[in-house]
């Protein structure tokens, strides 16, 4: 193919077209790219089946043309359509349905120079420069199944399934049986009147001089982010009746591990752990904020209350907390779509040579009043070990990060660009505008996943298993257990450990022996002792 000449293409990440020897035009970097570099979101153009067939394909875009997820062709904007193959591709990509476009990311660091590749799929239509014929698949651009390999394989719209939950009354509760998961349940109760078995977190408090004070602090803080579901089943204000001193709690201590037993109430050995903020104005006599123990549970019986009240004022909530919460018709469908998006994701990561494992955390089920902060966009990652060489490069951690990065990037443009206003004349009152960014971002509400549910493939590893714990997530929902490496009930339960002060919900998708349980898990096969 003759190649026009080089041009510099206008993007952020600095790519250039150039002339790729015997493969026509390709992208190059012109920098170093670290893995992970979101490069280009291509627009798609698409059109009917029937318009290629009786015309596209008779012209030089049948080299440009692919099957879209829904039967139609489409055709990439952008650089999208410049991108060469090449069985070690250097570059990912995903179909974004809902926005009909392709995001390109890459997937190992990239020197300047080099040439990005993707992966189109096992039959080519074209010979590979620099492969013999007998190492290359052609296949003839008649071939009326001739899409771009991988990325035409990929379209699977006869074998779409019907959410069988999609029709009814989506506020009906459907009884526990018929739900198309399985609930682990996660705690003995009467494991909660012993008070050695209470877990406690790290918490900051201050001591409050005045207790006129109280008032503004508690404003202050629920303005500030502060008030998190971390700390909900605790009450804010403690007046110790033997020191008759006042203390209010601030902020969680962000850190997954807590004390255990509670004879050990000592804060954490670290370095030097970052106090918040505190309320302003600055005249306001407090003492320095200080790391203590609370309860990292609410009391489920009147005795434990008694308890964990000794330690800092408890909320009793009777047999709620590790209750299984009811689930209606609408929010079933809502992870139904979920689970398949999920299986499709990982079906597709197997193309260009990765293990068929994927996780996605969606946007939180519409039925349910969204905690303020969620993100209100859904994140997709899939493993990603073989083309980084990264043995760290999970789906779950991938996709942790991506929602972290994302809350990381929101928080830091809303904290330059809004919060505090340059053009105010009083620069204190700005400086204190633009405190609850940061004082949130101390609290790890800029990353956190609290109150989001995470969709895999594979049970996560146990160190998958921990970054979720960390993250706080809400729940996670696994197709294929993995009974030697899995951290969600497989090898280890790291949501039962006694020493964690967070539990995420853990439920196994489909129900013995029936369902897309079985059938979704066909194709997604990595071998017993592969940690996902
Ligand atoms: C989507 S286009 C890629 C951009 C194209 N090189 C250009 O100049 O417009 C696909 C076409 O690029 C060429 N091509 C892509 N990868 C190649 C490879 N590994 N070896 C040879 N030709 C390749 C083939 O002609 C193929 O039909």
């Amino acid at each position: 193919m003759s190649a026009p000449p080089d041009i510099e293409h206008l993007n952020t990440s600095g790519l250039l077209i150039q002339h790729s020897p015997g493969r026509g035009r390709g992208v190059f970097a012109s920098k170093p790219l670290p893995a992970g570099t979101l490069i280009e979101r291509s627009p798609v153009l698409l059109f009917t089946k029937q318009e290629y067939a009786e015309h596209g394909k008779h012209t030089v875009l049948d080299h440009y043309t692919f099957n879209w997820r829904d039967g139609r062709m489409a055709l990439a904007l952008g650089i999208g359509s410049v991108f060469n193959h090449s069985e070690q591709p250097n570059v990912s990509f995903e179909l974004e349905a809902k926005t009909e476009s392709i995001r390109y990311t890459i997937s190992r660091r990239i020197e300047a120079g080099e040439e990005l590749f993707i992966f189109y799929g096992h039959k080519l239509w074209f010979e590979q420069h620099g492969q013999s014929s007998t190492t290359s698949t052609m296949v003839k651009s008649s071939d009326p199944d001739d899409g771009w390999g991988g990325l035409g394989a990929i379209d699977d719209s006869s074998t779409e399934e019907v959410n069988p939950f999609s029709e009814g009354n989506p506020n009906d509760v459907i009884p526990e049986s018929e739900l198309p998961f399985t609930r682990l349940k996660l705690v003995d109760d009467t494991e909660e009147d012993l008070p050695e078995n209470i877990r406690t977190i790290q918490a900051w408090a201050v001591d409050v001089a005045r207790p006129q004070d109280i008032t503004t602090i508690l404003k202050w803080i629920k303005s500030s982010g502060l008030d998190t579901p971390d700390l909900a089943h605790l009450k804010r204000v403690r007046r110790s009746p033997s020191t008759g001193i006042t203390s209010v709690l601030l902020s969680a201590y962000p850190s997954a591990l807590s004390s255990f037993p509670t004879s050990d109430l000592s804060p954490p050995e670290t370095s030097s752990p970052i106090p918040p903020p505190l309320p302003p104005p600055s005249s306001l006599p407090l003492s320095p904020p200080y790391l203590t123990p609370v309860p990292s549970s609410p009391a489920l019986t009147p005795l434990s209350t008694t308890h964990k009240s000794s330690i800092w004022p408890t909320v009793y909530a009777p047999r709620r907390k590790y209750e299984f919460e009811e689930w209606t018709r609408g929010r079933a469908a809502w992870a139904w779509d979920a689970m398949s998006l999920v299986v499709k994701a990982a079906n597709e990561a197997k193309l260009p040579g990765e293990l068929p494992i994927a996780a996605h955390v969606p946007l939180a089920y519409q039925g349910d009043v969204g905690e303020e902060g969620e993100p209100g966009v859904e994140f997709m990652a899939c493993d990603t070990r073989t083309s980084t060489r990264h043995p760290l490069r999970h789906a779950t951690q991938n996709v942790i990060r991506k929602v972290a990065d994302y809350l990381a990037a929101e928080a830091s443009s809303s904290f330059s660009t809004g919060k505090a206003d340059s053009t105010d004349a009083n620069a204190a009152q700005s400086a204190e505008a633009a405190q609850p960014s940061t004082v949130a971002a101390a609290n790890g509400k800029n990353y956190l996943l609290t109150s989001l549910t995470l969709f895999t493939t594979h049970e996560p590893c146990i160190m998958c298993s921990m970054a979720l714990l960390h993250s706080r997530v809400k729940e996670v929902f696994y197709l294929v257990p993995m009974e030697g490496t899995g951290g969600c009930g497989g090898a280890a339960c790291l949501s039962r450990l006694k020493g964690v002060n967070h539990r995420f919900g853990i439920a196994r998708w489909g129900r013995e022996g029936e369902g897309e349980g079985e059938r979704w898990r066909e194709g997604l096969e990595v071998g017993g002792d592969v940690d996902a």
